[in-house]
Order: structure tokens, then sequence, then C-alpha cells
């Protein structure tokens, strides 16, 4: 490892001496055959991300950076397309930048602080081809990125259009589903009884003999099982079957580099779904990325209220989507639901203000809460 790291200085401390147009060395390396300072640079920091001897299965563990914040999101995409510049400009760490690939070589958090929410940032090494069977740290950067609660893919304008479909099938392959739902199949396993197997509606992919063989593959022979979406797949049931190791996130593509690309093919990156474009390095778009992360979070801020006080604006709760008054509570203190004796919601969730609720009321980003306690 030391003999790795120290070439690796050597070779920066040669290009920092000659200073050199890497991209004008480029091409006159590729006419002359010689490996360039860059590329060697790039291959050797490759070398410091496989795991070392007697790492083993270990090697597949996520980083060991703990979760903090509302909410975690994590930067992942190949070498060199900015996902370090991009946590440098959202967030005030400060992470190493080069124009070499593996410049990252460990998970590094960064804090996003939007709408009185604090997000922690989740900057990766690049990962390479061939990632999901565990070629570079790739496995352990997936395993982080199965931690997070959105996937920020970071693709570069200017590379292949291939790269976004290949960097999904890393991910499906260890079983992270992006922008989807989990397949509307119930399936329950039972001690005996044999398979039960029903669809609500005449399946389009599948049939019950091709089920009963999946699930006789899987040795799961007593089962209840409803398929309730007429357009269900194998790959689908395949999912339901391990759904321990399913992981469904969101996902927003962002281009970065839009600066080096042509204004139509800029155009036709911007109007994929769940994509957005922008220029770390002229500034661009840079807003909106962020604002479409919190859009993609869904959560939401919660105002507390006193009893004949002005509600305190200054200061919000977050919650998930889908958050009750319940978990409201909880967020304020571990004990306050055993005084509780109801909230009064203003707010969009609320059919009336201020609405008279109890623990399960869902609510809405924004809404003021006042909740009352019972006389001790
Ligand atoms: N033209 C252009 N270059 C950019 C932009 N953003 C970043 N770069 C450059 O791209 C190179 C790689 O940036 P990094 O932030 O290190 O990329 P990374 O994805 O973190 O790379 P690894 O950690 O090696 O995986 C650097 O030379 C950046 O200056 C941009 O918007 N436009
Ligand atoms: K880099
Ligand atoms: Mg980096």
């Amino acid at each position: 490892m030391v003999n790795i790291t120290e070439k690796i200085k050597e070779i920066e401390e040669e290009m920092k001496r000659t200073q050199t147009d890497h991209t004008q060395e480029y091409h006159l390396g590729l006419l002359k055959g010689y490996v360039l300072p860059c590329s060697k640079l790039a291959r050797l920091r490759a070398q410091l991300l496989e795991p070392g001897p007697g790492a083993g299965a270990g090697a597949g563990a996520g980083f060991d950076v703990s979760k903090s914040g509302d909410a975690r999101i994590a930067l992942v995409g190949f070498p060199s397309v900015g996902k370090s510049t991009f946590l440098s400009k959202i967030t005030k760490t400060k992470a190493e930048v080069a124009a070499y690939a593996f410049t990252t070589l460990t998970a590094i958090p960064g804090v996003l602080e939007y709408g009185g929410a604090e997000i922690q940032i989740l900057d990766l090494p690049g990962i390479i081809e061939g990632a999901a069977e565990g070629k570079g740290r790739g496995r352990q950067v997936i395993s982080a990125a199965k931690t997070s609660d959105m996937i920020l893919m970071v693709l570069d304008a200017t590379k292949k259009a291939e790269q976004r479909a290949l960097l999904e099938g890393e991910l499906e392959a260890v079983g992270i589903r992006l922008n989807r739902d989990p397949p509307n199949i119930y399936l329950k396993a039972k001690k005996a009884g044999g398979m039960k197997i029903s669809f609500s509606a005449p399946p389009k992919n599948i049939d019950e003999k091709m089920v009963y063989n999946i699930l006789r593959d899987y040795k799961i022979l007593n089962c209840e099982v409803l398929v309730r979406d007429e357009n269900v797949t194998v790959d689908d049931f395949l999912d339901v079957i391990m759904k321990d190791h399913r992981k469904y996130i969101k996902c927003l593509y962002v281009y970065n580099k839009i600066d080096s690309v042509g204004i139509e093919y800029l155009d036709q990156l911007a109007r994929e779904p769940h994509t957005a474009v922008m220029s770390c390095e002229l500034d661009l778009g840079i807003q909106d990325v962020v604002d479409r992360c919190w859009k993609e979070l869904r959560l939401i801020r919660i105002y507390t209220k006193r009893k004949g006080i002005a509600p305190d604006f200054s200061e919000a709760l977050i919650v998930r989507s889908g958050s009750s008054i319940e978990d409201v509570c909880d967020q304020v203190h571990r004990t306050l639901k055993d005084t509780f004796k109801y909230a009064l919601v203003w707010g969009a969730s609320a059919r009336h203000v201020p609405q008279r609720v109890g623990l399960g009321h869902l609510v809405a980003d924004e809404d003021v809460v006042s909740i009352v306690a019972k006389p001790k």
C-alpha cells in the first residue's frame, strides 16, 4: 500500500512541476503510444481501491460514515464526472477535486441545509463497470448508496449516452430499484396447505404455471399469493421473493459539464425523465438540482405553536412524507405521546382550521401543529 501511495505522490508532484495541458498531452500520448502520467495515476489510484488481501467478503461492507441529519443523498457515478466538485458547491465540505480518475478514495459526508432541514450528502469514490461483482471498491460504494434515501446519479454530459444504463445495471445487479415501487404482489408463506395462487385480473406476462414453478424453485411450497397488477413480470415476482435484498430508492439523474456540449444535445438530455442538467464549472443549474432533490425527498416541515402564542416559523421539525401526529410527537420528545390529549392543526392537512386531531392524523408540508397534553 505504502508503495502505491508513494508512487502516486511522485507522479502528482511531477504533474504539478510540469504544469502541462493534459488534454494536449493525452492526444500526444495516443500518437506515441506511451502511458501518460494522468492515466498512470488513475490506474494506481484504482489499485488503492482494490480490497486488500484478507479483506475477503468484508469488502462488500459499506463505508463507516454514520447517518446524520434528516435524510441522506448518495452521489454515485463513474470517475471524474464531478461528484466532489458538486459536494464542494452545495456544502461547506471541501472534497479533493482533480482531473484524474479515483481522486476520491472513501465516503466523504457533507451537510446541505435546506428549508430548515439538514440533508447529509455522501460523496463516494467513482465506480467502474463490474462494480457489482466486486471490482474496485464498487460493492462498498453501492452498499453505501443502498443506505441512502435518494441517489443522485452524476453523469458526464460529454461522455457516451450508455453510461447511464451501465450504471443503472450495476445498481440493479445488487438489488437497487430506481424510481420504482415494489411490485403489487401479496405473498405470504404458510406452514401447510400448498400454494394458493390468484390474480385480481388476467396477467399479461406470466401465468399460474410460471408462478408455481418460480415458487417451487425457491422452495416456497406452502403460501398464499395474490397478484394485484396485470403487468407483473417474472422479474417482479423474483423481487417480491427476495424482498429483503431489494431496496426501492428515488434517483435523480444529473448531467454535469453541460458547458462542454451543444445546445441541442443539452435540450435532449434535459427532457429525459427524472433528469436535471448542470455545470459546476459555470455555476449553472446547481440550485435547480438542489430544489429537485428537496422535492424528491418529500420531507415535511412542521411548525409548532404554543397556546396563545404565534407559531415559531424560525425552526421546523422535519418528518418523512406519510408521517402522522404521532411521528411529530416522537420528533419533539420520546415521551410526549404518553401525555398526548389531542392536537390542533392549521394548514394543508386540516379540513378546517384549526382541526382537532388524534395521533393518527397525517400531516402535510408546512402545517402548524399545537400539541395539547392531558392535565397532570
Ligand atoms: N468542464 C467541466 N469540468 C468540470 C465540471 N465539474 C467538474 N469538472 C472537472 O472534472 C474533473 C473531475 O472532478 P471531480 O469533482 O474530481 O470528479 P469526481 O466525480 O469526484 O471524481 P472521482 O472522485 O475521481 O470519482 C475536475 O477536473 C473538475 O474540475 C463542469 O461543470 N464542467
Ligand atoms: K476526479
Ligand atoms: Mg471525487
